[in-house]
Protein backbone atom coordinates (compact mmCIF):
# COMPACT_ATOMS: atom_id res chain seq x y z
CA UNK A 1 0.00 0.00 0.00
CA UNK A 2 1.28 3.41 -0.97
CA UNK A 3 -0.91 6.13 0.49
CA UNK A 4 0.88 9.74 0.83
CA UNK A 5 -0.75 11.88 2.76
CA UNK A 6 -1.05 15.90 1.98
CA UNK A 7 -2.82 17.90 5.13
CA UNK A 8 -3.34 21.49 5.00
CA UNK A 9 -5.20 23.51 7.48
CA UNK A 10 -8.39 24.35 5.85
CA UNK A 11 -10.73 23.34 3.13
CA UNK A 12 -9.81 26.37 1.53
CA UNK A 13 -6.12 26.19 1.48
CA UNK A 14 -6.00 22.68 0.75
CA UNK A 15 -8.58 23.40 -2.72
CA UNK A 16 -5.85 26.06 -3.94
CA UNK A 17 -2.94 23.32 -3.48
CA UNK A 18 -5.26 21.21 -5.37
CA UNK A 19 -5.94 23.33 -7.60
CA UNK A 20 -2.16 23.74 -8.53
CA UNK A 21 -0.94 20.30 -8.24
CA UNK A 22 -3.41 19.25 -10.90
CA UNK A 23 -3.27 22.23 -13.38
CA UNK A 24 0.74 21.41 -13.36
CA UNK A 25 -0.24 17.91 -14.17
CA UNK A 26 -2.77 18.65 -17.19
CA UNK A 27 -0.23 20.99 -18.51
CA UNK A 28 2.53 18.44 -18.65
CA UNK A 29 0.06 16.05 -20.42
CA UNK A 30 -0.33 18.66 -23.00
CA UNK A 31 2.92 19.37 -23.26
CA UNK A 32 3.80 15.82 -23.39
CA UNK A 33 1.15 14.09 -25.29
CA UNK A 34 -1.08 16.74 -26.83
CA UNK A 35 -3.88 16.49 -24.72
CA UNK A 36 -5.04 15.82 -21.32
CA UNK A 37 -7.21 13.73 -19.38
CA UNK A 38 -9.29 14.51 -15.80
CA UNK A 39 -11.04 11.78 -14.25
CA UNK A 40 -13.25 14.03 -11.27
CA UNK A 41 -15.99 12.80 -8.73
CA UNK A 42 -18.99 14.56 -7.82
CA UNK A 43 -20.65 15.18 -4.39
CA UNK A 44 -20.23 17.71 -2.35
CA UNK A 45 -16.59 17.82 -1.29
CA UNK A 46 -15.20 18.96 -4.98
CA UNK A 47 -17.12 22.32 -4.99
CA UNK A 48 -14.61 24.84 -4.02
CA UNK A 49 -11.64 23.02 -5.97
CA UNK A 50 -13.75 22.76 -9.30
CA UNK A 51 -14.58 26.53 -8.83
CA UNK A 52 -10.44 27.46 -8.02
CA UNK A 53 -9.80 25.47 -11.10
CA UNK A 54 -12.03 26.97 -13.58
CA UNK A 55 -9.86 29.78 -13.68
CA UNK A 56 -6.37 27.75 -14.11
CA UNK A 57 -4.33 29.39 -17.08
CA UNK A 58 -3.92 26.34 -19.13
CA UNK A 59 -5.38 25.38 -22.71
CA UNK A 60 -8.76 23.70 -21.44
CA UNK A 61 -9.43 22.98 -25.01
CA UNK A 62 -6.80 20.30 -24.68
CA UNK A 63 -8.24 18.71 -21.72
CA UNK A 64 -11.23 15.99 -21.71
CA UNK A 65 -13.32 15.71 -18.49
CA UNK A 66 -15.42 12.66 -17.19
CA UNK A 67 -16.65 11.72 -14.21
CA UNK A 68 -15.41 8.74 -11.70
CA UNK A 69 -19.27 8.19 -11.33
CA UNK A 70 -22.94 9.14 -11.98
CA UNK A 71 -26.08 9.36 -10.88
CA UNK A 72 -28.66 7.97 -13.00
CA UNK A 73 -30.74 11.10 -12.93
CA UNK A 74 -31.44 14.11 -15.25
CA UNK A 75 -28.74 16.72 -15.83
CA UNK A 76 -31.35 19.18 -14.75
CA UNK A 77 -31.34 17.22 -11.09
CA UNK A 78 -29.80 18.54 -8.31
CA UNK A 79 -28.37 15.13 -7.91
CA UNK A 80 -26.36 15.21 -11.20
CA UNK A 81 -22.74 15.02 -10.99
CA UNK A 82 -22.87 16.37 -14.86
CA UNK A 83 -24.86 19.32 -13.64
CA UNK A 84 -22.57 19.93 -10.50
CA UNK A 85 -19.46 19.82 -13.05
CA UNK A 86 -21.39 21.86 -15.69
CA UNK A 87 -22.05 24.58 -13.31
CA UNK A 88 -18.93 24.17 -11.06
CA UNK A 89 -15.65 23.11 -13.02
CA UNK A 90 -16.59 24.28 -17.05
CA UNK A 91 -16.95 27.79 -16.41
CA UNK A 92 -15.00 30.59 -17.45
CA UNK A 93 -11.25 29.01 -18.81
CA UNK A 94 -12.54 25.76 -18.15
CA UNK A 95 -15.76 26.39 -20.66
CA UNK A 96 -13.10 25.71 -23.64
CA UNK A 97 -12.64 22.04 -22.44
CA UNK A 98 -14.38 18.76 -23.58
CA UNK A 99 -16.79 16.82 -21.25
CA UNK A 100 -16.82 13.26 -21.84
CA UNK A 101 -20.77 12.10 -20.65
CA UNK A 102 -21.13 8.60 -18.73
CA UNK A 103 -24.97 9.70 -18.86
CA UNK A 104 -27.13 9.08 -21.80
CA UNK A 105 -30.56 9.18 -22.34
CA UNK A 106 -31.56 5.60 -21.56
CA UNK A 107 -34.02 4.95 -18.40
CA UNK A 108 -32.26 2.23 -16.58
CA UNK A 109 -28.23 2.42 -16.42
CA UNK A 110 -28.07 -1.32 -17.15
CA UNK A 111 -28.59 0.28 -20.59
CA UNK A 112 -26.39 2.86 -20.85
CA UNK A 113 -23.67 0.93 -19.90
CA UNK A 114 -22.32 0.17 -23.59
CA UNK A 115 -22.40 4.05 -24.86
CA UNK A 116 -20.75 5.08 -21.65
CA UNK A 117 -18.03 2.35 -22.27
CA UNK A 118 -17.97 3.45 -25.66
CA UNK A 119 -17.68 7.01 -24.42
CA UNK A 120 -14.90 6.70 -21.99
CA UNK A 121 -12.86 4.78 -24.88
CA UNK A 122 -12.50 7.83 -27.09
CA UNK A 123 -10.30 9.62 -24.18
CA UNK A 124 -6.69 9.45 -24.26
CA UNK A 125 -5.61 6.63 -21.32
CA UNK A 126 -4.30 6.22 -18.83
CA UNK A 127 -6.14 9.09 -17.56
CA UNK A 128 -3.65 12.15 -16.38
CA UNK A 129 -5.42 12.29 -13.23
CA UNK A 130 -7.93 11.01 -10.99
CA UNK A 131 -9.70 12.82 -8.13
CA UNK A 132 -11.76 10.23 -5.86
CA UNK A 133 -14.21 11.08 -3.40
CA UNK A 134 -15.27 8.67 -0.97
CA UNK A 135 -18.62 7.97 1.45
CA UNK A 136 -18.64 7.25 5.12
CA UNK A 137 -19.72 3.93 4.27
CA UNK A 138 -15.96 3.52 2.38
CA UNK A 139 -18.10 3.89 -1.22
CA UNK A 140 -15.82 4.88 -3.81
CA UNK A 141 -16.91 6.37 -7.08
CA UNK A 142 -20.09 4.60 -7.17
CA UNK A 143 -18.49 1.32 -6.11
CA UNK A 144 -20.69 0.75 -3.10
CA UNK A 145 -20.58 -1.58 -0.26
CA UNK A 146 -24.53 -2.50 -0.49
CA UNK A 147 -24.46 -2.56 -3.53
CA UNK A 148 -25.13 -6.36 -5.82
CA UNK A 149 -22.49 -5.16 -8.07
CA UNK A 150 -19.76 -4.77 -5.86
CA UNK A 151 -17.71 -7.62 -6.62
CA UNK A 152 -18.08 -6.97 -10.18
CA UNK A 153 -17.20 -3.59 -10.24
CA UNK A 154 -14.10 -4.54 -7.77
CA UNK A 155 -13.28 -7.62 -10.63
CA UNK A 156 -9.46 -7.03 -11.97
CA UNK A 157 -10.47 -8.99 -15.04
CA UNK A 158 -13.92 -8.55 -16.07
CA UNK A 159 -13.14 -6.31 -19.60
CA UNK A 160 -15.85 -4.01 -18.15
CA UNK A 161 -14.97 -0.29 -18.03
CA UNK A 162 -18.30 0.65 -16.76
CA UNK A 163 -20.88 -0.74 -14.52
CA UNK A 164 -24.39 -0.09 -13.82
CA UNK A 165 -25.21 0.27 -10.13
CA UNK A 166 -27.98 -0.03 -7.64
CA UNK A 167 -27.16 1.37 -3.91
CA UNK A 168 -28.99 0.08 -1.32
CA UNK A 169 -27.98 2.63 0.99
CA UNK A 170 -28.40 5.76 -1.25
CA UNK A 171 -30.61 7.18 -3.33
CA UNK A 172 -30.12 6.53 -7.22
CA UNK A 173 -28.95 4.00 -9.68
CA UNK A 174 -25.58 4.99 -10.96
CA UNK A 175 -22.94 4.51 -13.78
CA UNK A 176 -19.83 3.98 -11.89
CA UNK A 177 -16.33 3.59 -13.95
CA UNK A 178 -14.80 -0.35 -12.84
CA UNK A 179 -11.92 -0.72 -10.55
CA UNK A 180 -9.48 -1.35 -13.37
CA UNK A 181 -10.57 2.02 -15.01
CA UNK A 182 -10.24 3.98 -12.25
CA UNK A 183 -6.48 2.35 -11.77
CA UNK A 184 -5.85 3.31 -14.99
CA UNK A 185 -4.52 6.25 -14.00
CA UNK A 186 -1.18 8.47 -13.91
CA UNK A 187 -2.05 10.63 -10.34
CA UNK A 188 -4.75 9.09 -8.67
CA UNK A 189 -6.05 11.53 -5.51
CA UNK A 190 -8.12 11.25 -2.66
CA UNK A 191 -10.09 14.10 -1.87
CA UNK A 192 -11.71 14.22 1.56
CA UNK A 193 -12.69 17.14 4.33
CA UNK A 194 -12.96 16.27 8.00
CA UNK A 195 -12.17 14.36 10.80
CA UNK A 196 -14.94 11.52 10.26
CA UNK A 197 -13.98 10.78 6.49
CA UNK A 198 -10.27 10.62 7.81
CA UNK A 199 -11.55 8.21 10.37
CA UNK A 200 -13.65 6.13 7.86
CA UNK A 201 -10.55 5.99 5.79
CA UNK A 202 -8.10 4.54 8.45
CA UNK A 203 -10.99 1.85 10.03
CA UNK A 204 -11.32 0.75 6.20
CA UNK A 205 -7.70 0.22 5.64
CA UNK A 206 -6.81 -1.15 9.23
CA UNK A 207 -9.64 -3.59 9.30
CA UNK A 208 -12.16 -3.78 6.38
CA UNK A 209 -12.10 -6.22 3.05
CA UNK A 210 -12.37 -4.40 -0.33
CA UNK A 211 -15.98 -5.38 -0.29
CA UNK A 212 -17.07 -4.12 2.83
CA UNK A 213 -15.08 -0.53 2.25
CA UNK A 214 -14.19 -0.26 -1.80
CA UNK A 215 -11.90 2.48 -1.04
CA UNK A 216 -9.53 0.08 -0.11
CA UNK A 217 -9.19 -1.87 -2.97
CA UNK A 218 -7.66 1.21 -4.92
CA UNK A 219 -4.92 2.20 -2.21
CA UNK A 220 -4.13 -1.38 -1.71
CA UNK A 221 -3.43 -1.52 -5.94
CA UNK A 222 -1.71 2.02 -7.01
CA UNK A 223 0.12 4.66 -5.23
CA UNK A 224 -2.66 7.12 -4.10
CA UNK A 225 -2.27 10.79 -2.36
CA UNK A 226 -4.96 11.67 0.26
CA UNK A 227 -5.74 15.53 -0.20
CA UNK A 228 -7.20 15.93 3.25
CA UNK A 229 -8.28 18.96 5.25
CA UNK A 230 -10.56 19.02 9.03
O1 LIG B 1 -22.47 9.79 -4.24
C1 LIG B 1 -21.33 10.20 -4.31
O2 LIG B 1 -20.61 10.34 -3.17
C2 LIG B 1 -19.19 10.45 -3.16
C3 LIG B 1 -18.83 11.27 -1.91
O3 LIG B 1 -19.54 12.49 -1.98
P1 LIG B 1 -19.37 13.68 -0.90
O4 LIG B 1 -20.62 14.50 -1.06
O5 LIG B 1 -19.28 13.05 0.46
O6 LIG B 1 -18.15 14.44 -1.27
C4 LIG B 1 -18.64 11.05 -4.44
O7 LIG B 1 -17.24 10.91 -4.47
C5 LIG B 1 -19.30 10.40 -5.65
O8 LIG B 1 -18.76 10.93 -6.85
C6 LIG B 1 -20.76 10.69 -5.58
O9 LIG B 1 -21.47 10.18 -6.71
Amino acid sequence: MALTIESYESPDVLSEAFASTLCSILKTGIQTRGRASLVVSGGRTPVALFELLSNADLDWSKVDITLADERWVDEQDEASNTRLVKEKLLQNKAAAAHFVPLKSAHADANEGVNEAESNIASMAQPFDALILGMGEDGHTASLFPCSEQINDGLAMSSGRTCIAVTPTTAPHQRMSMTLPTLLNSRNIFLHLTGERKKEVLTEALDNATEAQKPITAVVNRAPVTLMWAP
